[in-house]
């Protein structure tokens, strides 16, 4: 039976999503099309009559921005944030700053799909010769996690977001849910599909198909071992979610560029 609901969402879109860049650990704020995204992703709310006693995000700007656009949308701007690296977009390690689509060309869409899809493949960790290593390591707010910096990942597999989100989950995020507290999780593609996993069963294979387009509300319906008891719903118009779903999935396809 459906005791407690549960709204997830993946930021609006981001500046490199746009360019097709593996975000993950930096930090990027959101295009225009994304700042949209979040305020039609909160009026819609608003309309369909939800309301929110608090919300979780990343330490992630592009999660904290679309919380707050979110909230303005509602008129919730009093509802408080909380802000967690353990919501933080999976690591991609070496592949930061790449192009998702050059990446396929040089090694195969299949590569590609493993790096993105799959739940215990690590990519290559970041070193001190990455461009985008010291910008993230010497960035303050990873001086206030509850792991000392050299502790925090370099790289991740979906199961390890899910091993370093779900202690979090339990100690904070659930005890709220179980006070029937209103929450949103305003996290990222990588960190909302571990948490789905979680919350739905989901199988390591099957875990591969999950794709979440950015800007949709998605509600989950748990029982009361906050487990989903419903097929998750992704709201708004559905049509214009699918091809929002291709898109992302398309973003690994290898794209010979125009001379
Ligand atoms: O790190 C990134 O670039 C994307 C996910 O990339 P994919 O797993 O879809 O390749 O994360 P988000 O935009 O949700 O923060």
């Amino acid at each position: 039976m459906s005791k407690y609901k549960l709204f997830l969402l993946r930021h609006g879109e981001g500046a490199w999503n746009k360019e097709n860049r593996f975000c993950s650990w930096v930090d990027q704020k959101l295009s225009e099309n994304g700042v949209t995204e979040a305020q039609d992703c909160g009026k819609l709310l608003k309309e369909q009559g939800y309301k929110f006693d608090i919300v979780f995000t990343s330490i992630l700007s592009r999660s904290i921005q679309t919380a707050w656009l979110v909230l303005e949308a509602m008129g919730l701007e009093w509802v408080p944030v909380v802000k967690a690296w353990r919501l933080n977009e999976r690591h991609y390690g070496s592949l930061i700053g790449l192009n998702r689509a050059e990446m396929a060309l040089l090694h195969g869409e299949e590569k590609v799909k493993l790096w993105r899809r799959s739940y215990d493949i690590t990519p290559p960790v970041i070193d001190e010769s990455h461009p985008y290593y010291h910008e993230i390591y010497n960035d303050r707010r990873y001086t206030t996690c509850d792991v000392p910096i050299e502790k925090l990942p370099r790289a991740e597999s979906l199961k390890e977001v899910l091993d370093r989100l779900l202690p979090y989950w339990d100690s904070t995020i659930v005890p709220e849910i179980r006070k029937e507290r209103n929450v949103l999780i305003s996290a990222h593609g990588n960190s909302c599909r571990a948490l789905l996993k979680h919350l739905e069963g989901i199988s390591d294979e099957d875990i591969a198909s999950v794709t979440l387009p950015t800007g949709i509300p998605v509600l989950l319906e748990l029982d009361e071992n906050l487990r989903s008891v419903k097929p998750r719903q992704l709201l708004g118009d559905q049509a214009k979610i699918q091809a929002a779903i291709k898109k992302v999935e398309d973003q690994g396809k290898a794209k010979v560029k125009k001379m």
